[in-house]
């Protein structure tokens, strides 16, 4: 049985999150590690996580919401992280059992040693909550710019380049032309695209469908880059974990109009799936912002989507 541990991601008011030192002498120990600790019998894990951060931090936690799951085996143990955000607190945190305490800008968490089971968490938290998938029509570049530039401007910070039916030359041009515009926006842009082209066309990272997921057996770009993956089931999840991807998609999670064909996962097995990830899952399949909440609630990152994500029109000012 692993060990159940109540963990949490403690924000303040600049987005910097709180790391504290483990005792040397402890499992993991002299890593940085977010606060929390073992769940004790009886408890549940809201009482267990007040517990914990108010012995360790001397805070009282106000509300707090899922942020991801992870089961992670060590050579001599197996944990289960049930990991918690928590913006709202009383209180300022010291640390009561004489460890160390810094905050930290989420891109700054890769330069702090961890133990391996927090690399997920720190994915998790630098990722938004919406996924954008690009729609139509990349065969129209300047439309499509611009509805790309809409969606930046009303806060997409994480797109996927999907543009079938292009060849590998326009799609490359069009590439080129979506990376400027991410890079002013510093939205992150994904390419779904063969791994080969993805590298030279130098990305933020690369989205893998499920064909290319399955012909990979090692991660396929380094980890200062992201490397995301197409899943439709715990299989491919499995896969997508296997090669040390840093989040999927999985879908269909409802009806879409785009994929008529495809019989939905529904919520329950979407929450079911998502409960064996140990990566960042986004749901997908007849999404719309509406459905941020259901997606959370059920142990997902958010909602990735074309349709409800991909602007409608030019951006104001631009016609
Ligand atoms: N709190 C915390 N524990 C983590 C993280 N990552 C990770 O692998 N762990 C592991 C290390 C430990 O095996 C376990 C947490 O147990 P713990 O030692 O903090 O438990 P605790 O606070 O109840 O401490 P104690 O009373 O047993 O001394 O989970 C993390 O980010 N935070
Ligand atoms: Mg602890």
């Amino acid at each position: 049985m692993p060990v159940h541990v109540a963990v949490g991601v403690i924000q303040d008011a600049q987005g910097r999150v709180l790391l504290t030192r483990r005792a040397v002498s402890a499992h993991q120990g002299g890593l940085w590690e977010f606060p929390g600790g073992k769940v004790e019998r009886g408890e549940d894990l809201a009482r267990a996580l007040r517990r914990e951060i108010q012995e360790e931090l001397g805070i009282v936690v106000n509300t707090h919401q899922p942020l991801i799951q992870i089961t992670h085996s060590y050579p001599d143990k197996t944990v289960r992280l049930d990991v918690h955000s928590i913006q709202d607190y009383s209180g300022t945190p010291i640390g009561l059992e004489g460890q160390p305490l810094e905050w930290v800008f989420p891109e700054q968490l890769s330069q702090y040693a961890m133990p391996a089971a927090d690399r997920p968490i720190c994915t998790a938290i630098r990722l938004p909550q919406h996924y954008l998938i690009t729609g139509p029509d990349p065969r129209k570049p300047d439309q499509f710019l611009l509805r790309l530039k809409t969606s930046l401007v009303r806060g997409i910070r994480l797109v996927q380049l999907r543009a079938p039916g292009l060849n590998p030359i326009e799609y490359a041009a069009l590439a080129a032309e979506a990376r400027a515009l991410c890079r002013q926006y510093e939205a992150k842009l994904l390419l779904n695209c063969p791994v080969q082209l993805a590298r030279e066309l130098g990305a933020d990272g690369v989205h893998l469908n499920s064909h290319h997921l399955a012909e990979l057996s090692e991660r396929p770009l380094t980890d200062d880059k992201w490397v995301a993956a197409s899943c439709h089931n715990l299989s491919e999840v499995r896969k997508a974990m296997a090669i040390n991807a840093d989040f999927c998609q999985l879908s269909p999670v409802l009806a879409t109009r785009s994929h008529p064909g495809a019989s939905p996962l529904g919520w329950d097995s979407f929450a079911q799936i998502v409960a064996s990830a140990s990566i960042p899952v986004y749901a997908l399949g007849g999404m719309d912002r509406g459905h941020v909440r259901e997606a959370l609630e059920r142990g997902g990152q958010g909602v990735a989507a074309i349709t409800s994500l991909w602007a409608e029109e030019e951006p104001a000012g631009q016609r």
